[in-house]
Parts: C-alpha cells; structure tokens; sequence
C-alpha cells in the first residue's frame, strides 16, 4: 500500500490558520490530521467544532479526525457531519469498541483505531477485521512536540504479523515522526504518518512535508 503524510494542525499557527491550511492544500499532504482533546482522556484541551468548520470550509483534502476524547460515542455524528473522513477513537476511551465502530462506519467515515504506547496490539484481534486504520501512538498522547518512542517499531511489525486486518487496513503512526525515523517506520510497516512539530517548525514547512513524502517513497532502498 502506498504510503501518505498526515501534518497536524495541532502545530500550525492558529492566527493565520486560513494561510496554513493553504499550504497543506498545495503541498505534498495526503490527509490533514486534526487532533480533538478533551481535557479528560488527555491533560490538555484542543479544539472543536468552531475549528472543524473553518477546517471543513478551507481544506481541499480529506481530514483525519484523531478523538482523544472520553466516550467519544457521544460526538461521533458530529464529527462525521463536520467534515471528518477518517474518525479515529483510543482503545482506552471505549467501553463498547465494536459499537463505536460502527457508529462511525455508519456516519459513511473510515474507522480508526489508536493505541497508546502502553497498550499491546493484540488487544485489538477481535475487532480487526472490521477497522479501516489503526494508530499506534509513538509519544503519549496530549501534547505536539513530544520524544518518539523506539518501541514503536516492534508495534507496528507485531500488528502487520497480526491475522484478520482488511487488505487495505492503514497502520498510521503519530508523535515524534521527522525525517530521521519516517523511513524506519515505514519500512516496519506503516503507511500513513502523523508530523506536527516536524512540518510546522521546520523553516519551510511545504518543503518538509515533500521531503517527508520522498523519503518515505524511497524507504525500502535504504539503509536505516
Ligand atoms: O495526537 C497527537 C498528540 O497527542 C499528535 O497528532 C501530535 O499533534 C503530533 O505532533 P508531533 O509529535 O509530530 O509534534
Ligand atoms: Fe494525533
């Protein structure tokens, strides 16, 4: 499967958010990733709805909605009618993951699911067959700007050996991603990669995201 780059929003600069979605829109990017927080699943607060309109009004690609939210059952509807494409739930915020799941498919949006770094893929083995995507989280999620965690490699290679995922399940990875491990990670087996700090701090961010882009096309030529 080819893979994609997914910048969040979460590092853009709010006060010209309308220039920086722009940017996205004409760079290499395959999916903007908007990252809801809700103070309870996570120690910090994002954005909303005010934030998916402008978002929804602005963006010419698909948006990757990533829900660090408790019972994020209670908003899924809203979300799908805001624009999303991908709705992706954390394990750990689900009591009813099969159900949630749904929900989402049902709203017409792809299914994701994220795990954060302490919780093992194999707990995913029942719902497998039914996800479109599964996020492995390589930072604790909250915050931008994190360490990236090395264990995630052995994450993502244990979910590839997994039995029962769609052909076309993505295996999206998200904290920490930069130019020094996009080809390790993708050569682990991931698809779709999360960058925030690494596009939006670097000095020209379209250029970041083409070269995030290009090493991850060429990942399997070289030695990481
Ligand atoms: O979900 C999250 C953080 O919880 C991420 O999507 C971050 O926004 C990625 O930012 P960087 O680690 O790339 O700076
Ligand atoms: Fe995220």
């Amino acid at each position: 499967m080819k893979h994609l780059i997914a910048p969040s929003v979460l590092a853009a600069d709010f006060g010209n958010l309308q220039r920086d979605i722009e940017m996205l829109n004409q760079s290499a990017a395959e999916w903007i990733h908007v990252d809801v927080m809700d103070g309870l699943f996570v120690p910090n607060i994002s954005f909303g709805f005010p934030v998916m309109e402008t978002l929804r009004k602005h963006a010419g690609k698909p948006l990757d909605v990533h829900l660090m939210i408790t019972d994020p059952d209670r908003y899924v509807e809203r979300f799908a009618q805001a624009g999303a494409s991908v709705i992706t739930v954390h394990y750990e915020a689900c009591t009813h993951l099969h159900r949630t799941i749904e929900a989402i498919q049902g709203a017409g949006c792809r299914a994701g699911v994220a795990l954060n770094p302490h919780t093992p893929v194999q707990l995913l083995q029942d719902i497998l067959p039914m996800l479109d995507l599964v996020l492995i989280m390589s930072v604790n999620p909250g915050f931008g700007g994190q360490k990236f965690i090395p264990n995630t490699y052995k994450k993502i290679a244990e979910l590839c050996r997994l039995p029962g995922a769609k052909d076309s399940l993505i295996i999206e990875v998200d904290g920490g991603v930069d130019s020094g491990n996009i080809a390790a990670l993708r050569k682990a087996g991931a698809h779709a990669f999360v960058a925030g700090s690494a596009v939006f701090s670097a000095p020209d961010p379209a250029a970041m995201i083409a070269e995030l882009n290009q090493i991850a096309s060429i990942a399997f030529d070289v030695q990481v």
